[in-house]
C-alpha cells in the first residue's frame, strides 16, 4: 500500500520521533518512568484492589531475598548484581517502593505527603543510579555513535554508520555496517586514521571482520588495557570431592582476551604451534599450555628441548620423557611413531577411527621447545607424527622463532597440519603469514605490534577474528607447584631417582645432557585396553586365561571379565574353551575388521604372534634396545 506523505502526517511523524527518542534515552529517563509508574500502579490498586496490599509486601520481601541469596539464573541475566553496592541500592529501591505501593494501595496515591513522598524517593535512588560508571560510559557511546558518521568521514570511510554499540569494563565495542562497495579491508587501511578521529591512543582500536556479512565490522576501543599488566597464573582449582584431575577432552584456559574474556582451547587431538621472536613469550606459553595438560588426568607429556632442558628440566616430575639432545630427540620421536602406528592398528581392529583419551589410554603431546634446532631425521618423525598422529591422539606441541620452510624442514607439510597455531610478537609482517598462514596479515592479524610478551593471536577451530589474548605468565614458583601437585609416576624425574637409588652410574648432568639414558625405554601409553586387545589377537587357538590378560594389562580380574563379556556380546572375542578366550576376526569384508584367522592347532605354544597380512606392519616394537609387544604397553600409574 503506497504512503503519502504530506501535512497530515507531521503529528504522526512528531509522535513516532518523540517515542523512539523516549525509547532510546530509557536509561536516562528511568527515574521519571519509575515515578509515573508508581502513581499510576497506587491510583489504579487504591480504586480496584484496595487489599492486595499483603500481596505488594510480600512481593517485596521476596525482591529481597533474591538480592541476597543471588541465583546463579538471576546473577547470569544480571551479572551487575555480582557488585555489593548494586545489591544494597536495588534492595532499597525495592523496600522503598514496597513501603509507599502498601500505602498508596491503602490510602491513595494522592493522600497526604504520598505525592511529595514519590518524589524525593524517587530523586534519592535517581542520584546512584544516573552516577553510575557505565551509565556515564553508555551517555559517552551514544555520542560517539552519533558524530559517527563525521568520524568515519575524517577517516576516509565516509558514509560508514555504528549500527549499535555496548560497552564493557575495559572500553566499548560497536558494529559498523560500511558503505556499499567498502571493505573490511579498507577499515584495515584506514584504523590509523580512525584512530586519530576519535581520539584514542596509538594501537587502541581493533576491527575484526563480520564473518556473514561482508558490509559490516566490529570496532573495539579499548580505554583500559586489561593486558597493561602480566595476567597472574590461575592453577586449576584442585576440589576437595570429586575429580582431582582435569580432562583434555575439555578446552584449556591460557589466558584472557582483550575483553577480559578466558581464551579457552581445544586440544583434544590437535597439533599446537607456537610461533613468535625472541623474548616474545613463547617459552612462557608453552609452559602454560604444559600445565595445563599436566592437570588433565588423561595426558601426558614428552619433551624436546635442545637447550639443554634449560625450559623443559622443571616439568622433569610431570614429563615422562625428556629429550636434551638430537640423539635422544630422534629416539623419542621414533617412539611417538611407532606409539601412533599401534594406536592405529588398534582402532582399526576395532573399526573405530578415533583415539578417545582416557585415563588410562591418554592422549600424548610430544611437546619440542624450538623446532628449528631439531635435526633433519627428528623434523622428519616430527613431520610423520603431524600427518598420521591427530586421529590417535598423538599430537606435537611446538615453539619455534620462525617457521620458514627452511626452519621446519624442506619437505616439511608440517605447519600446514597445525590446528590451534597462536602467534605472538613478529619482526617482520610476513612472519604473521609464516605462522598464522597465507592471508591472515591482510585480513588484520598484525602481531608486529604487540608491545608486551605473552601478547598474541590464536587461530583455530572457532577462533577466526583476530582478537588480541595475552597468556597468563607462570612463574618459575608457579612451575614447581604444579609440578609438584600433579607429578606422574614413572616420569624422567623418577627414573633420575631410579638411578640414582640404584647406584647406576647416569648422573642427572647426564641425563640432562641427552645420553642414550636420558629417554631410556620410552615408557610406552597406549594403556591396558590395548594391552588386552593385543594379547586376546595374538593368543593361542585354545585362547588365554584370565590371569594372562590381567599380567598384561595390569589391571584385576573384575576390570578384565567386564570386558570379556563386551567383546563376547559384540562377538570380536570368543571362548574357545571353558576360561580361555581369544579375540575373533569379525566378518570378511569390513576393511575395518581383521578377516576370521585359520589357525593350525599348536599345543606347545601359548603366545605366537598370528601370521601378518603382507600389507600390516610389525608389531613389535623396539625401542633402544629393548623389544616390546604393543599389548604389554605400559600405562602410566596413576
Ligand atoms: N604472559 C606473559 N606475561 C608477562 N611476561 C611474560 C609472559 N610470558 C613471558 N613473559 C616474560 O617475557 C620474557 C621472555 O619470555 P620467554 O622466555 O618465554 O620468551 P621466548 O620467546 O621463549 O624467548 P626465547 O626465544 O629467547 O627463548 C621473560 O622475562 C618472561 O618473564
Amino acid at each position: 500500500m503506497p504512503v503519502h506523505y504530506g501535512s497530515g502526517s507531521e503529528p504522526f511523524y512528531l509522535i513516532g520521533h518523540v517515542g523512539r527518542l523516549l525509547w532510546r534515552y530509557r536509561a536516562e529517563l528511568a527515574p521519571l518512568y519509575w515515578l509515573a509508574g508508581c502513581l499510576l500502579a497506587g491510583s489504579w490498586l487504591h480504586k480496584v484492589h484496595p487489599n492486595w496490599w499483603p500481596l505488594i509486601v510480600l512481593a517485596g520481601i521476596a525482591g529481597i531475598v533474591v538480592l541476597a541469596v543471588r541465583p546463579a539464573k538471576v546473577l547470569a541475566r544480571f551479572p551487575l548484581l555480582e557488585r555489593w553496592r548494586v545489591r544494597v541500592w536495588g534492595a532499597g529501591f525495592i523496600a522503598f517502593v514496597t513501603q509507599w505501593l502498601t500505602a498508596a494501595t491503602i490510602h491513595g496515591a494522592t493522600a497526604g505527603p504520598m505525592e511529595s513522598f514519590a518524589i524525593i524517593g524517587t530523586g534519592v535512588f535517581a542520584v546512584p543510579w544516573l552516577w553510575r560508571e557505565d551509565r556515564r560510559r553508555l551517555t559517552r557511546v551514544r555520542i560517539i555513535r552519533d558524530h559517527f558518521p563525521d568520524t568515519a568521514d575524517a577517516a576516509g570511510l565516509t558514509g560508514a554508520r555504528m549500527v549499535s554499540a555496548v560497552m564493557d569494563k575495559w572500553g566499548w565495542t560497536a558494529r559498523i555496517k560500511l558503505r556499499r562497495g567498502q571493505t573490511y579491508s579498507d577499515v584495515v587501511k584506514a584504523l590509523p586514521e580512525l584512530e586519530s578521529a576519535l581520539g584514542a591512543r596509538i594501537g587502541g582500536t581493533r576491527a575484526e571482520p563480520v564473518t556473514d556479512d561482508a558490509s559490516q565490522f566490529t570496532l573495539r576501543l579499548v580505554e583500559t588495557d586489561p593486558h597493561a599488566q602480566p595476567i597472574v597464573w590461575e592453577p586449576r582449582a584442585v576440589p576437595v570431592v570429586g575429580k582431582s584431575r582435569a580432562s583434555i577432552t575439555q578446552p584449556v584456559t591460557v589466558g584472557v582476551f582483550e575483553d577480559g574474556a578466558p581464551i579457552t582451547v581445544p586440544l583434544l587431538r590437535k597439533h599446537v604451534l607456537i610461533g613468535g621472536a625472541t623474548d616474545s613469550g613463547k617459552s612462557g606459553l608453552l609452559n602454560v599450555i604444559l600445565a595445563r595438560i599436566a592437570e588433565c588426568g588423561d595426558a601426558i607429556a614428552w619433551g624436546i628441548d635442545l637447550k639443554k632442558g634449560m625450559e623443559l628440566a622443571p616439568w622433569s616430575s610431570v614429563l615422562q620423557i625428556l629429550a636434551t639432545d638430537n640423539d635422544s630427540a630422534e629416539r623419542l620421536l621414533q617412539a611417538g611413531v611407532d606409539e601412533l602406528e599401534k594406536r592405529a592398528e588398534f582402532l582399526m581392529g576395532r573399526g573405530r577411527r578415533e583415539w578417545y583419551p582416557k585415563f588410562d589410554a591418554p592422549q600424548l603431546f610430544i611437546i619440542i621447545d624450538e623446532y628449528a634446532e631439531l635435526s633433519k631425521k627428528a623434523q622428519r618423525l616430527a613431520d610423520s607424527i603431524s600427518r598420521r598422529g591427530r586421529a590417535v591422539a598423538v599430537v606435537l606441541l611446538i615453539a619455534t622463532q620462525r617457521p620458514t620452510q627452511k626452519a621446519m624442514g624442506e619437505s616439511s607439510a608440517l605447519r600446514s597440519q597445525m590446528n590451534i597455531r597462536f602467534c605472538l610478537r613478529v619482526n617482520e609482517r610476513p612472519d604473521v603469514d609464516l605462522i598464522l598462514g597465507v592471508g591472515k596479515l591482510s585480513a588484520g592479524w598484525d602481531a608486529t605490534k604487540f608491545d608486551g610478551p605473552g601478547k598474541f593471536f590464536v587461530s583455530g577451530p572457532g577462533m577466526d577474528t583476530p582478537r588480541r589474548g595475552r597468556a597468563y605468565l607462570i612463574t618459575d614458583a608457579d612451575v614447581t607447584e604444579t609440578a609438584t601437585t600433579y607429578a606422574r609416576p614413572g616420569s624422567a624425574a623418577d627414573q633420575l631417582a631410579d638411578t640414582a637409588g640404584t647406584g647406576r652410574p647416569e648422573s642427572r648432568s647426564q641425563r640432562l645432557s641427552g645420553g642414550p639414558e636420558t629417554i631410556g625405554a620410552p615408557a610406552t601409553v597406549s594403556g591396558p585396553e590395548m594391552a588386552l586387545w593385543a594379547t586376546l589377537r595374538d593368543a593361542p587357538p585354545e585362547g588365554v586365561t584370565a590371569g594372562v590378560l590381567q599380567d598384561a594389562t595390569g589391571k584385576g580380574r573384575a576390570w578384565v571379565y567386564k570386558r570379556l563379556k563386551a567383546g563376547q556380546a559384540d562377538t570380536t572375542i570368543a571362548s574357545p574353551s571353558y576360561g580361555r578366550w581369544r579375540a575373533v576376526r569379525p566378518p570378511a569384508g569390513d576393511p575395518c575388521r581383521p578377516a576370521r584367522r585359520q589357525h593350525r592347532p599348536d599345543p606347545g605354544r601359548r603366545h605366537r604372534r598370528r601370521p601378518r597380512q603382507p600389507a600390516t606392519r610389525s608389531l613389535t616394537v623396539t625401542v633402544h634396545g629393548l623389544s616390546q609387544s604393543p599389548g604389554i604397553s605400559r600405562a602410566p600409574a596413576r
